[in-house]
């Protein structure tokens, strides 16, 4: 019988955020919402949080999508194993003026998902101030993954894939390059998420097949995509 769990997912940086919890954004042991993850300076914003989310959890992509305000909050349940993970995904703003509000979705989450655009250098050096971010003020053994998202636009590349994966390495994260325009590796970067969180223990939770989860202590506007 499959057991249900809940993950806070927060994608920023996801610009970025991830807030998985890019975003959305990450949750921790039941969660992200950073996908991954937002912003300490404007290159933050635009590397596509929102639709990484609005990709696997709607399949869609949209042109012309309005930036985040706030945070949004979107769900997903997908199978891994004899469980059910329900992601949770807080998608946070990547500008400035909303960095304040992050630590909101990361501290209740168990995962992080922090995207970067590889065609601009800058969201990659955002990126790492983001990761610095979750390291001390973020939850304990919070699952971070990176996402390049925009591969579709490799020909005008900045960041080289070898340069992610080796960061990804030397701070134990999940990583793998994106586009949500052309749905790839979309699927795999929650799969690679979902691996990482650890096996339900069933003395810890009792037999009611759902567990307790740690909750974002607040919540802002809210965006449909
Ligand atoms: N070519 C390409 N464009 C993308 C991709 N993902 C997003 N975009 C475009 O990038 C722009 C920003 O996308 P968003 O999803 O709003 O980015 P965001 O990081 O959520 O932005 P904020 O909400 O401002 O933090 C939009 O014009 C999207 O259409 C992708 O995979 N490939």
């Amino acid at each position: 019988m499959e057991s249900q769990r809940d993950l806070y997912l927060d994608i920023g940086c996801l610009d970025d955020s991830l807030e998985i919890s890019a975003t959305s954004s990450a949750a921790i042991r039941g969660l992200v919402s950073p996908l991954l993850w937002p912003l300490f300076e404007e290159q933050d914003t635009g590397v596509g949080k929102s639709s990484i989310v609005c990709r696997f959890v709607q399949d869609h992509f949209d042109h012309n999508i309005s930036p985040t305000i706030g945070a949004s909050f979107m769900t997903k349940t997908v199978p891994c194993g004899n469980e059910l993970h329900k992601f949770l995904i807080w998608d946070t703003a990547g500008q400035e003026r909303f960095h304040s509000l992050a630590p909101m979705y990361y501290r209740g989450s168990a995962a992080a998902v922090i995207v970067y655009d590889i065609t601009k250098q800058d969201s990659f050096h955002t990126l790492k101030k983001w990761v610095k971010e979750l390291k001390e003020h973020g939850p304990e053994n919070i699952v971070m993954a990176i996402a390049g998202n925009k591969c579709d636009l490799s020909d005008i590349r900045e960041v080289p894939l070898k340069d992610a994966k080796e960061y990804a390495e030397s701070i134990g994260a999940v990583v793998v390059e994106t586009s949500a325009k052309n749905a790839i590796n979309i699927e795999e970067l929650f799969q690679g998420i979902s691996r990482q969180i650890p096996p339900l223990d069933p003395h810890e939770n009792g037999n009611s097949g759902s567990i307790k989860l740690v909750k974002p202590t607040s919540q802002a506007g809210r965006r449909c995509c």
